[in-house]
């Protein structure tokens, strides 16, 4: 098994490399190596810690700069970034169950959101089923990378189910909701808020959706490009 690093795969092998290169502190700048007392650590032969550098050079994770009695390595950003994704996974497996921390940025959609929302098949359900009569409109959030991996956590929280219905010219797809927090990087939170994942969108899963009884962006004063932290619970 590999994972792509720029046009190289690299092995978990190099992988244990990276992490033991950042246990040292390589991702903060350089330090000093021999090949040896990393074959050490590691467990392997100096020949195999000599080649596992070697294919972290080539995939671009590290650079490194020899000297006669060793080398100054120092871990790239696609270096630090294959290390970030190892962390967010293990977050995800061990971190907050029953709940998902997302991150992204506010955005403009298609504005179609208005549109469907306002939709009576729907709003009387948001009403039944929420408590409440949304603004009209969906709260746009473009993902970083790491919670759009992140966001197919929601499928294992507590939905609240919207059901497909119908009108004379068409029907309409279902919608799963989840309860969520909204906080700004000023640390104030909009707490009466859900993810809404509709059955049929035009967004890919970057993007998430968010109703509330109010227009959040007044709420927390948002304007596009601004971060926000949204955290996702179980109905
Ligand atoms: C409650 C709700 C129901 C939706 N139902 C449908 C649907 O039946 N068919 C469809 O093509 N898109 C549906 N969508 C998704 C919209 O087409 C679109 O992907 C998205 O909501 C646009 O949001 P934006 O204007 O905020 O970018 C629905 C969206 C919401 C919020
Ligand atoms: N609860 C909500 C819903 C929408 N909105 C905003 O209200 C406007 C209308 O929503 P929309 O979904 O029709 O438009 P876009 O998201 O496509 O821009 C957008 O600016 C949303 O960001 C909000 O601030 N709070
Ligand atoms: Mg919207």
């Amino acid at each position: 098994m590999s994972v792509d690093a720029g046009t190289l795969a690299v092995g978990f092998d190099e992988l244990a490399v990276l992490k033991r290169l950042a246990l040292d502190g390589a991702h903060r700048g350089e330090v000093k190596v021999s090949c040896r007392s990393l074959g050490e650590d590691l467990g392997v032969s100096t020949q195999t810690a000599s080649r596992r550098l070697q294919a972290l050079e080539d995939a671009e994770c590290i650079s490194r700069e020899k000297v006669g009695d060793g080398q100054f390595v120092e871990l790239t950003e696609t270096g630090i970034g294959l290390l970030k994704r190892e962390y967010e996974d293990y977050r995800a497996i061990f971190e907050q169950k029953g709940s998902l921390s997302l991150a992204g940025t506010i955005t403009t959609g298609m504005g179609e959101g208005r549109h469907y929302v306002t939709l009576p098949g729907y709003k009387v359900q948001f009403e039944e089923k929420l408590g409440y009569d949304p603004y009209p409109g969906t709260l746009n959030v473009t993902l970083s990378a790491a919670s759009k991996r992140e966001r197919s956590g929601m499928a294992s929280l507590e939905g609240v189910d919207i059901t497909a219905w119908e009108d004379e010219e068409r029907t309409y797809g279902g919608a799963t909701c989840y309860p969520a927090v909204i906080e700004s990087t000023d640390g104030h939170t909009f707490e009466r808020a859900h993810v809404i994942e509709p059955d049929r969108t035009h967004h890919d899963t970057a993007e998430l959706e968010i109703i509330a009884p109010e227009r959040v962006r007044d709420e927390l004063g948002l304007l596009d490009g601004d971060e926000v932290s949204v955290y996702v619970e179980s109905a």
